[in-house]
C-alpha cells in the first residue's frame, strides 16, 4: 500500500529561457531565478495559497497548473492523498518568456514525487521529465527547468521526448529584460507561419550548431550564432517594442534575442559588461542581471 511522508516537501525550480535566438522549441537555459514552493498531505480537501509573481491570475483549486502537474504525476505513480496543501511563493513572471508554465509543472511532479514514501521508485527521473513534457506540449522549458544547465532537447519520432545537457562557459552571464505586460505563448505561437522558406531553415540550423560551440567556450560568436530565422520576426506585431530592443542591441554587437515566446528579452554578456547593459533597461521594465545554466528543480 502507498504511503505518503510526514511533514512538508519543498522544491526550488528555476526561471529558463527557451529558444536563445535560432534554437526554436529545442534549446533552453536556467537562469538564477527561482520559484519556491512547499506542499504537505492532508487529511481531506485541497487548500493553496499563493504569492508573489502572478499571484492574482491564478486559480485556487483544482485547476492551478501546479495542482494539475501534482494529480498527474501521483496517477503515474498509482495513488491520490486524502488531502493536500500547496504553498507558491512566485518570482517568475507569467507570460514573459521566462517558462513559469514550465516551473510550476516541474514543481507539480517533483512535490508529487517527494510526497510519496519511495516515490522515486514508482516514477524516476527520465519518467517524470515525459510527464512535465506532455503537460507543456514541448520540451525546451521543461528540460532545463527540471534538469538544470544548458540543455538540447525535441521529441522523437515515436513521441518520446529526449533532453540532452550541454555545458556552458562559465565566463557567460544574461541580463534580462522584462515588460510589463505579457504575451501568453498561445498568442506567440499562433503568429507563426506553417511553413518557412527552405534558405531560412538550412540558415537557422547553422545558426543553432553555431550558438551550442559559442555557449560550451567561444563566446565570440554570440552575436553570430544567436541570429533567428524561424519566429522572432512573425512575432514582432505581437511584442513590436521586444523586437525594436533587440535590433537596438544587436546593431551595437550586444547578442539580443526574444527569450522564449517573449516578450522579455535576453541578452548574453559578462561580468564586465553586466552592470552597463541593465542600465540599458527601457522604462518601465524589470532588468535582472542572472547566471546562466543553474541547477534544475530541487527537492529538500
Ligand atoms: N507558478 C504558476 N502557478 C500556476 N499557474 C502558472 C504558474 N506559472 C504559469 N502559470 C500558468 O501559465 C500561464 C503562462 O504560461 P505561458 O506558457 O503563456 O508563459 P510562460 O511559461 O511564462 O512563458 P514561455 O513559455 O514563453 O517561457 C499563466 O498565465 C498561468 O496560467
Ligand atoms: N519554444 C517555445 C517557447 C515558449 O514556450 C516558443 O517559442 O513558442
Amino acid at each position: 500500500m502507498t504511503t505518503f511522508v510526514d511533514g512538508p516537501v519543498r522544491v526550488s525550480v528555476p526561471a529558463t529561457s527557451a529558444n536563445l535566438g535560432p534554437g526554436f522549441d529545442s534549446l533552453g537555459l536556467a537562469l538564477s531565478m527561482r520559484d519556491e514552493l512547499t506542499a504537505e498531505v492532508t487529511t481531506s480537501g485541497l487548500d493553496v495559497s499563493v504569492t508573489g509573481a502572478g499571484a492574482d491570475g491564478v486559480s485556487r483549486d483544482e485547476t492551478h497548473l501546479v495542482v494539475r502537474a501534482m494529480r498527474a504525476a501521483f496517477d503515474l505513480m498509482g495513488t491520490q492523498p486524502p488531502g493536500l496543501r500547496l504553498s507558491c511563493t512566485n518570482v517568475i513572471p507569467h507570460a514573459r518568456g521566462l517558462g513559469s508554465s514550465s516551473a510550476a509543472i516541474v514543481a507539480g511532479v517533483a512535490l508529487a514525487r517527494g510526497l510519496v514514501a519511495g516515490g522515486a521508485l514508482l516514477a524516476d527521473d527520465a519518467e517524470l521529465f515525459q510527464l512535465a513534457a506532455r503537460i507543456e506540449g514541448h520540451p525546451d522549458n521543461v528540460a532545463p527547468a527540471f534538469y538544470g544547465g544548458f540543455t538540447i532537447s525535441g521529441r522523437d519520432e515515436d513521441g518520446d521526448f529526449y533532453a540532452v545537457g550541454s555545458p556552458v562557459d562559465p565566463r557567460v552571464e544574461a541580463v534580462v529584460f522584462v515588460p510589463p505586460t505579457g504575451v501568453s505563448t498561445e498568442v506567440a505561437r499562433g503568429l507563426l507561419p506553417a511553413e518557412v522558406p527552405h534558405a531560412d531553415a538550412a540558415a537557422d540550423a547553422g545558426r543553432t550548431a553555431l550558438l551550442v560551440t559559442a555557449l560550451a567556450g567561444q563566446p565570440e560568436h554570440l552575436l553570430r550564432a544567436t541570429r533567428d530565422y524561424l519566429h522572432q520576426q512573425y512575432r514582432r506585431p505581437a511584442m513590436p517594442e521586444s523586437l525594436d530592443l533587440v535590433d537596438r542591441l544587436r546593431a551595437d554587437g550586444v547578442p539580443a534575442v526574444v527569450s522564449g515566446a517573449g516578450p522579455t528579452v535576453l541578452a548574453f554578456t559578462d561580468a564586465s559588461g553586466a552592470d552597463a547593459l541593465v542600465g540599458r533597461c527601457p522604462d518601465g521594465w524589470a532588468g535582472h542581471r542572472l547566471e546562466v545554466g543553474t541547477a534544475g528543480a530541487q527537492l529538500s
